[in-house]
């Protein structure tokens, strides 16, 4: 039996920004629990601002390359990108025609988004001839009418219907509004149009990332009119994460954003600083990096604000280079301060909506709720990301905290799905029973820092959270 993830053979250039290309597709593949197999058609030369050359991978050494895939794995579909030429689109085809099960998604890439040409000249045509052998193709507005050259989207749809496409998934970012339209079509019948608010700025890679993840849905059996939402809600989110290496030019897509979502990053161990760790604060909090920590809070009770924002700026930093969570105690106005990826509020620290406003709607905002399915309710209402419950036993960093029973915590994971935090006077020993009870993040103050081989430790602990 194969515990193979499902398989998507890609086709595509390799662009040198990281943005478009063989990139794209197996960032997005991958992310999504997917295996992306690629076979690289072109080398191209471009940056963020535009393509200035390409040179196409010699045709023989490329089908070697997809048959070597084709005769090793199970591909569940084939994902078409920059393929340049007609003698590449021959070949490839032909291979395909070989394995007409496999599901083609084809991205008729002929230019790029930014400007400079992807495509040979005879391109086109030799794209329209394979038009039978795919299962859907992903044109943007201005490809559509380039590669069925007419001037009108209703005449383009139906010469390449006639042409043997049976689905045209035409997307309308180039399109002038507000609202960006998408339309399938299948048989030339629209089938389905989808319509969202225009991100500011222009994309590079989009179209690629488009065409993949509809690859990796289809990778899965799903059915198109069910791929559709499911590629356009992920695309979406890297287009909304997207970043640029300068102020002008096209943002790179995040593709994976949605690994860093809150309900993703909160859980396994929760390192909550201690202001008795003075000096030692950032290699300590290294350490329990190093040991597993996937989400640190600074919190310092002090007035001192130039130390507290000195120490946060610095853990800013440091968890980043772990990738890991670092949410501020009590103060949204630091959080947003040292850019953290969002705040801990307790139920005197001010309201959720306030820290939402100065955050924004990607910051991670956690919210004390106690042993109180009441207040849970409310943060849920205010629009929380994750809720903590505690203390869920005596606590020496914090002896008055009142006490959460099990059954609160066991009643709260039934009832919500937002990520749980477990909190107070836990230990290794008493992990095992607040994980069974439904908890995703165990936060932890005097049992994380109590020894002098902190890395070890946390180690342990994060074993200990993650034993089957
Ligand atoms: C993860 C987590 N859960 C609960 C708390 C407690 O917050 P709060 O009730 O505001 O108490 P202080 O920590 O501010 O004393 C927390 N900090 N983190
Ligand atoms: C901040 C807080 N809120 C409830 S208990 C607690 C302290 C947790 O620290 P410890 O892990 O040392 O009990
Ligand atoms: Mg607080």
């Amino acid at each position: 039996m194969t515990t193979m993830r499902p398989v998507t053979l890609c086709f595509s250039g390799l662009d040198p920004s990281g943005g478009a290309g063989l990139q794209a597709d197996i960032e997005a593949i991958a992310s999504l629990g997917g295996h992306a197999t690629v076979v690289c058609t072109a080398l191209t030369v471009q940056d963020s601002q535009q393509v200035y050359d390409f040179a196409l991978v010699d045709t023989a050494l490329l089908l070697a390359q997809a048959k070597a895939v084709l005769a090793d794995f199970q591909v569940a579909s084939v994902k078409i990108g920059m393929l340049g030429s007609r003698a590449v689109v021959d070949a490839i085809f032909a291979l395909l025609a070989e394995h007409p099960h496999i599901p083609v998604v084809l991205d008729p890439v002929l230019s790029a988004n930014a400007g400079g040409n992807l495509a040979h000249d005879d391109l086109r045509d030799a794209l329209l001839a394979v038009l039978p052998q795919t299962a859907v193709i992903t044109p943007n507005s201005l490809e559509l009418r380039r590669l069925a050259a007419c001037d009108n989207d209703a005449a383009a749809i139906a010469k390449l219907s006639a042409s043997g496409a049976q689905a045209i998934w035409v997307t309308g970012g180039h399109e002038p509004g507000d609202q960006i339209m998408n339309r399938l079509y299948v048989h030339g019948d629209l089938a389905l149009t989808t319509q969202q608010a225009r991100l500011h700025g222009e994309f590079h890679g989009s179209g690629c990332t488009l065409a993949a993840t509809l690859a990796a849905a289809m990778a899965r059996g799903m059915t198109l009119t069910d791929a559709v939402p499911w590629t356009e809600r992920y695309v979406r989110q890297a287009l909304e994460h997207a970043d640029r290496p300068r102020s002008t030019g096209q943002f790179i897509p995040n593709r994976l954003a949605h690994l860093h979502t809150a309900a993703a990053c909160i859980q396994g161990l929760y390192a909550i600083t201690n202001a008795n760790l003075g000096d030692t604060l950032l290699t300590q909090v290294r350490q329990a990096l190093i040991g597993g920590a996937r989400i640190v809070q600074y919190r310092d009770k002090s007035n001192d604000a130039a130390k507290r924002w000195r120490e946060a700026s610095a853990l800013r930093l440091l968890c980043s280079e772990f990738s890991a969570t670092f949410l501020i105690n009590d103060d949204a106005a630091l959080a947003h301060a040292v850019a953290a990826d969002g705040v801990h509020l307790g139920q005197q620290d001010g309201a959720v909506a306030h820290a939402r406003a100065l955050l924004g709607r990607h910051a991670v905002i956690g919210v004390t709720c106690h042993n109180d399915l009441a207040l849970a309710r409310s943060a849920v209402a205010a629009g929380a990301n994750y809720l903590a419950f505690g203390a869920m036993f005596a606590s020496r960093t914090k002896p008055h905290a009142s006490l959460c029973s099990m059954e609160t915590l066991q009643a709260a994971r039934a009832e919500f799905s937002l990520p749980i935090v477990a909190i107070g006077g836990i230990s290794h020993d008493t992990i095992a029973p607040v994980r069974a009870a439904g908890a995703n993040a165990i936060a932890l103050i005097s049992e994380l820092w109590r020894g002098d081989d902190t890395l070890a430790h946390a180690q342990r602990l994060t074993q200990e959270i993650y034993r089957p």
